[in-house]
């Protein structure tokens, strides 16, 4: 239809950057109408003839996802990709033991604390297929009331020969084949046939993904951190941008380390400040800025204090990093409407310090945690990365562009960004403290009127 709430004039609209966010339950209309979806719309017949799907996710609510897909789909082959062990594993077999369409794969864990957190949807038309990478666990809550993020391809056209199917100038095919291949399960084996026979030549945004490994070598530069600066190094921005804040935004904070130099303000900060041919490190660092909701965030969110259920980060973490209080910034999203919606999205990006422009910019399932991003061990020889983890960046130059405009302060611009929250950052006020979701909040009540007493 061509109204244009169809789900395929919503994807089409946000073409070329393919970028959206998901629909919130609660805000005006006018911030859903344009520029975000929902699952539903994800698994729209508008989209394609759907004929088998694959979901690789952490959080699966079996008989909600199942919901999710039209009728028409419902009994199409589905393949669930989790990292879940022991007791969880059963759960799921026991779930998805009751659909006969539905196959689960277990990923392989073998490094302790890992976790399979890549959100992505492989979709399998008649015609072609759409890889979809967002940051939402498949529960109602994700897609509910929280601020989550969706790339989503255009159709690939499926070829009579692999040697039809080409790959895109930012090897997007070869990168998520070899990503697919990291599992080294037999399962996929099928799955790689097919994605080896689509045209990917349309892809525009480049694959930076986590596997466990301890990564030495050519490795060392195909997963987490590195891969990120190995691309900015090759096609980051020039020096111009060298006085340019370094952005991370996420909904998680892992265990950084002793002091700033340990990871957070030493090799992650020096991959996101990569810029091609110059040495991040051979000059000042730059401004890093860290945008993770503050506890009166939580506080007065649609959600009130059981958003913070999905912003996991410990008191126990967070008394061993009290040098992280100088990078904190607020959620605010005021230009999206979503400064209520609480943030499950992670982005990470480099802009101007004035906010309306950005040198790159990356959606991804990966906090900040070197169990995502990986830290390296024996003398920087490895990487040691725990999670699998998958997100696309964004270079402006694969777009014709110099930089990318933000929508926020050039909002008649078709390849303005859409950034998901409001630039430049605002930093926390003295009083301000990060949110903990193991410690009680009695002194004020959340937007529903109750407190959080965890235990
Ligand atoms: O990992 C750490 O260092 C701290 C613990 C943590 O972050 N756990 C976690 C697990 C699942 C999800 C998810 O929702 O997939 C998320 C998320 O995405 O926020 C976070």
């Amino acid at each position: 239809s061509s109204s244009r709430s169809d789900p395929l004039n919503i994807i089409e609209a946000c073409q070329p950057l393919n970028f959206l966010l998901t629909k919130v339950t609660g805000i005006q209309e006018k911030y859903n109408r344009s520029g975000a979806v929902g699952i539903k719309d994800l698994l729209s017949p508008s989209l394609g003839s759907l004929q088998e799907s694959v979901q690789f996710n952490y959080m699966i609510d079996i008989p909600w996802l199942v919901q999710q897909y039209p009728p028409q789909f419902r009994s199409k082959p589905l393949v669930i990709v989790h990292g879940h062990q022991r007791q969880a594993k059963m759960d799921m077999d026991v779930a998805a033991d009751h659909y006969k369409h539905i196959k689960l794969v277990n990923a392989k864990l073998e490094i302790m604390y890992g976790t399979h957190h890549t959100k992505m949807m492989l979709l399998f038309y008649d015609i072609g297929m759409r890889v979809v990478i967002h940051t939402a666990n498949l529960i109602e809550k994700d897609w509910h009331q929280k601020t989550q993020g969706v790339w989503i391809s255009p159709m690939f056209p499926k070829c009579k020969t692999a040697s039809d199917a080409k790959d895109s100038s930012t090897n997007f095919k070869q990168d998520l084949i070899q990503y697919m291949e990291a599992y080294r399960t037999p399962h996929f084996k099928s799955w790689l046939e097919k994605i080896k026979l689509h045209d990917m030549s349309s892809a525009k945004v480049h694959i930076i993904a986590s596997v466990p490994g301890r990564h030495i070598g050519p490795a060392k530069q195909t997963w987490g951190h590195f891969k990120l600066r190995k691309i900015l190094r090759q096609l980051g921005p020039g020096n111009s941008c060298k006085s340019w804040p370094v952005i991370g935004q996420f909904s998680s904070i892992g265990s950084m380390g002793p002091t700033k130099e340990s990871w957070v303000y030493g090799e992650f900060t020096e991959s996101l400040a990569t810029t091609k041919d110059g040495g991040a490190s051979l000059t000042m660092k730059p401004t890093l800025k860290l945008i993770y909701p503050s506890k009166d965030n939580v506080r007065t969110s649609l959600e009130g204090y059981p958003a913070g259920g999905s912003l996991p980060y410990s008191i126990k973490t967070a008394v061993k990093q009290q040098y992280m209080h100088q990078f904190w910034n607020h959620w605010k999203s005021e230009h999206r409407g979503r400064s209520a919606a609480c943030p499950h999205i992670k982005t990470y990006t480099r802009s101007h310090p004035d906010g309306t422009s950005i040198a790159w910019f990356a959606v991804t399932s990966a906090n900040l945690s070197k169990a995502a991003w990986g830290a390296l061990e024996k003398k920087g020889q490895q990487l040691m990365i725990r999670s699998y983890e998958i997100g696309v960046l964004f270079l402006p130059q694969n777009y014709g562009l110099e930089k990318f405009k933000t929508l926020e302060h050039a909002s008649e611009d078709p390849l303005a960004f859409p950034v998901p929250y409001d630039l430049p950052p605002t930093h926390y006020e003295k009083s301000d403290r990060p949110w903990v979701w193991d410690i009680p909040y009695m002194d004020k009540p959340d937007t529903h009127g109750n407190k959080w007493c965890p235990q």
